[in-house]
């Protein structure tokens, strides 16, 4: 119990950008500092844990987490940058070279 009482069919929304960015919980918030998430007492982000909530929580959480999870990085290795085109590239493109197969 959080001590709110919430009228029945009460439209709620939840401010997530700024709970994600609130002063009392993170440390400068609006620093992008990714490597605060690989520190000790993590916070977790599939809705354990309110101060950081991007995917929702509870029964109407996000149900595409496990999906997400796999392909997020891949979407940070693309070149964002504006070109013509319908595709995106990779910012640092692979390198690939054939050698021959031995044996
Ligand atoms: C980084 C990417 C994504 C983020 C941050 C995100 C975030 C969210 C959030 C905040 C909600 C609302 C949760 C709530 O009401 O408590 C949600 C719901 C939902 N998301 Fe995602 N989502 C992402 C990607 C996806 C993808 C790729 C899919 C589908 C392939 C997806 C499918 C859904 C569905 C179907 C719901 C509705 C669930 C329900 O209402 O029961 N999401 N998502």
């Amino acid at each position: 119990m959080l001590g709110y009482h919430i009228r029945k069919e009460t439209q709620i929304l939840v401010n997530v950008w700024a709970i994600g960015r609130d002063p009392k919980i993170w440390e400068t918030p609006l620093e992008s500092r990714p490597e605060r998430f690989l520190e000790p007492n993590i916070v977790d982000y599939k809705g354990h844990h309110f101060e950081f909530i991007p995917f929702g929580s509870g029964r109407r959480t996000c149900p595409a987490i496990p999906l997400v999870s796999r392909v997020l990085t891949m979407a940070l290795e693309m070149d964002m940058s504006e070109q013509m085109g319908t595709t995106l590239k990779k910012a640092i493109p692979l390198k690939a070279t054939a050698t021959p197969h031995k044996g």
